[in-house]
């Protein structure tokens, strides 16, 4: 504390130029900003709440040079960047900036989780203050949930490419959309394909394009999914389930960044950030030969590993609730919570279909609920819909496994074992309804 009683914090050293109300936000707060410029030499004192702030939105050559120049002498300081939407991080000497940066703030600056994030940066004990999140479409709290947060904030500004794993209806697609809005190509496309789902003919059409002419039907020359996707980002989902010779293709496409439309022997150049996203052990298939190990290791640069809905302890909660508002806020439902025995029966289901499941049972239930409390029965849960202890002999594994089952076997039989309406219901793609048809046994057609 000063003489006036006000909290004194530490210095934050503000490479760049900071607009007013930023300035005042962060002395009101307790900090003592000191702007330095590209000529300015500033003497750093390591230690004692010194935050350097990497203010990219003006790119100045000189600034740069002396942001670097303070990171390479004075390596303990900690620094957080301030990113504008249409920065050049593929410049050297800015990549070099952010991969010494600990957390990144796009504009418009977001001041409040600034300041938190200062104090952090500069291992002040939080005031108890929750971090007000700016991903409103990544719910949960939970620490696994949070460390996948941090890792986003971490990846989004780096121009490289990200293999997102987990389970089916974890988030993968979510946290890609999350990274592309946090990167400096928000403002440009984002284009999602599911690999599994493309014709097995045609994934190098789909992906690469064609001209006129190519083969057979190709009445038109067609841009491929990866040229929509010029200057932005492209996320290739169930990536395990490219074709060998598509996998050639792709490779030749991330070390070159260039691409051949089929039919067409010219190469055109494309800049897109690559993400991919996989249910499957990618390492498992590269040793069984189902996968090249030089596309693996070009597409596993960065990795975000996302965690199971069982592992998230109370997001369930969050989530279900979550959902529950959102279906309330576009449809009639007399719901408006849920049975405490519900609740504690959503904490015993072991999700196998993750959150995606979670968003279609309590769509479901809020349906079926006709009090203003949907219960365990309107939840339906698979083997699980009374109070009770599960089997001591029950392995997770095998619980799960049987749940999944279940609920596939279920979806089969109302959808009158049409492979294409029960994949589109469960939300995978037909391949991924296959694979699981064959690994539980499950019939094909109706017995
Ligand atoms: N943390 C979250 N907060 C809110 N909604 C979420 C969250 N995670 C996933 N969802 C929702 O769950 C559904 C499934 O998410 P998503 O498609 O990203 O999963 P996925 O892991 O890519 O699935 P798949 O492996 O089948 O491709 C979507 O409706 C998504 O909006």
């Amino acid at each position: 504390m000063d003489a006036t009683g006000s909290r004194r914090l530490g210095c934050v050293i503000w490479f760049g130029q900071p607009e007013a109300q930023e300035c005042s936000g962060l002395t009101e707060a307790g900090w003592n900003v000191r702007v330095a410029g590209g000529d300015v030499c500033v003497k750093v004192r390591e230690g004692g709440g010194m935050v350097a702030l990497a203010d990219l939105r003006q790119g100045d050559a000189h600034l740069l040079q002396a942001m670097q120049q303070l990171m390479t002498d004075c390596p303990s300081v900690p620094w957080i960047a301030l990113i504008p939407l249409d920065m050049p991080a593929r410049r050297p000497q800015v990549k070099r900036i952010l991969q010494g940066c600990r957390d990144f703030f796009s504009a418009p600056l977001d001041l409040p989780r600034l300041l938190v994030a200062l104090e952090q940066a500069a291992g002040i004990p939080s005031r108890g203050a929750e971090v007000a999140t700016d991903l409103p479409e990544l719910v949960g709290r939970s620490a696994p949930v949070a460390a996948v947060v941090a890792s986003l904030r971490k990846y989004a500004p780096i121009d490289l490419p990200v293999l997102i794993t987990g389970e089916t209806g974890v988030g993968k697609e979510v946290a890609a959309r999350v990274l592309h809005r946090l990167s400096i190509r928000a403002m440009q496309p984002f284009v999602a394909i599911n690999c599994g789902a493309l014709p097995p003919n045609l994934v190098q059409s789909e992906l690469f394009g064609h001209e006129r002419g190519a083969f057979t039907g190709a009445t038109a020359r067609r841009i491929g999914h990866i040229e929509s996707a010029a200057g932005g980002t492209i996320l290739l989902d169930e990536v395990g389930d490219l074709p060998l010779d598509a996998q050639i293709n792709l490779l030749r496409f991330l070390q070159e960044g260039v691409l051949q439309r089929v039919g067409n022997s010219r190469s055109v150049e494309v800049d897109v950030r690559v993400m991919a996203a996989t249910h499957l052990d990618l390492e498992h298939a590269v040793a069984a030969g189902r996968f090249r190990e030089d596309l693996y290791y070009r597409l596993n640069v960065l990795r975000l590993q996302i965690p199971p809905l069982r592992e998230r302890g109370d997001d369930v909660d969050l989530l279900a609730h979550r959902f529950l508002e959102r279906f309330r806020a576009r449809q009639v439902c007399a719901a408006s919570g849920f049975e405490s025995v519900a609740l504690r029966a959503m904490h015993r289901y072991p999700w196998p279909g993750n959150v995606r499941e979670l968003r279609n049972r309590v769509q479901r239930a809020a349906v079926m609920a006709e009090g203003p409390l949907i219960s365990a029965t309107d939840l339906a849960l698979p083997g699980d819909t009374e109070e009770r202890d599960l089997p001591a002999v029950t392995s997770l594994g095998v619980f799960r496994a049987s749940a999944e089952r279940e609920v596939i076997a279920a979806c089969l039989r109302e959808c009158r074992f049409n492979i294409s309406e029960c994949a589109r219901r469960l939300q995978v793609s037909r391949v991924t309804m296959y694979r699981l048809c064959k690994k539980y046994q499950l019939e094909l057609r109706a017995p």
